[in-house]
């Protein structure tokens, strides 16, 4: 899978070559590409915001580095999705990440200021698919948190990216439910002791009480999980 970051920010993603994406990235499984937005402008002051038509505070980015950005990072590309992380988008989820992940080339538009001129949504349609993604209901001072939150999520989710495929099925919202509690040694710490049932080898009843656990603490925690709570 080979990804694009555009960002006025390009150093935030330093971290990408850290970690598990970072050995992912060495092994050729992604293909993580960071570019500065600023590359395709061409005043003194590389100029990439201004004021927004109709008045209102802040400033909003400007089209035309965007459009040369894109034309850029899609040329040799046939159907990218082009993500631009933003307040106004529909909600990230484990099932957005799942379905990303079967793309083989992905954009993340990266605004600040106060958002991104409307128009480079529309042109970015005509060089791929595009969606507007937000990490959630809360505001964030630009997209870059939120690319890098996504390009985590879907990273790991490439095959071979993550050492044991099993790991990735019994995680918090991959069966609709939060996961169950861990546990490691010792089995008695500072007082706490692991629950019993966890040393009894009887893997059937740990398999219940896992399960058990995670409606439990889905019912506690995240109702709107649940089925027909939607
Ligand atoms: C006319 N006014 C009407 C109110 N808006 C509100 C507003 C819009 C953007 C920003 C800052 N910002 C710029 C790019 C950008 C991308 C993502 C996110 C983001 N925030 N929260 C998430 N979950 C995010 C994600 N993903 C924020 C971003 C701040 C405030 C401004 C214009």
């Amino acid at each position: 899978m080979r990804i694009d970051v555009l960002t006025i920010f390009p150093s935030f993603f330093d971290v990408l070559e850290v970690s598990l994406l970072g050995k992912a990235r060495s092994a050729g499984l992604l293909d993580v590409r960071v570019h500065d937005l600023r590359e395709w402008t061409h005043d003194r002051h590389r100029t990439v915001d201004d004021t927004p038509y109709g008045g209102g505070a802040g400033m909003v980015m400007k089209p035309e580095p965007w459009g040369e950005a894109l034309d850029a990072v899609t040329q040799d590309s046939e159907r990218p999705v082009i993500v631009f992380p933003s307040p106004a988008g529909e909600v990230f989820s484990q099932r957005t990440a799942r379905d990303l992940v079967e793309t083989d080339h992905l954009v993340f538009g990266c605004g600040r200021y106060e958002g991104i001129d409307e128009r480079v949504f529309a042109y970015a349609a005509t060089l791929g698919e595009v969606r507007l993604m937000s990490l959630g209901d809360y505001v964030l001072n630009g997209g870059e948190v939120a690319a890098m939150a996504m390009i985590e999520a879907v990273g790991r989710l490439v095959p071979g990216v993550v050492g044991n495929p099993e790991s990735l099925v019994e995680e918090s919202h991959e069966d609709g439910l939060l996961e169950y509690p861990s546990y490691t040694k010792p089995s008695s710490w500072r007082g706490y002791d692991v629950p019993p049932i966890l040393l009894s080898g009887n893997h059937g009843a740990i398999a219940a009480w896992r399960r058990e656990q995670q409606v439990q603490r889905t019912i506690e925690r995240r109702p709107d999980l649940l089925p027909g709570n939607d």
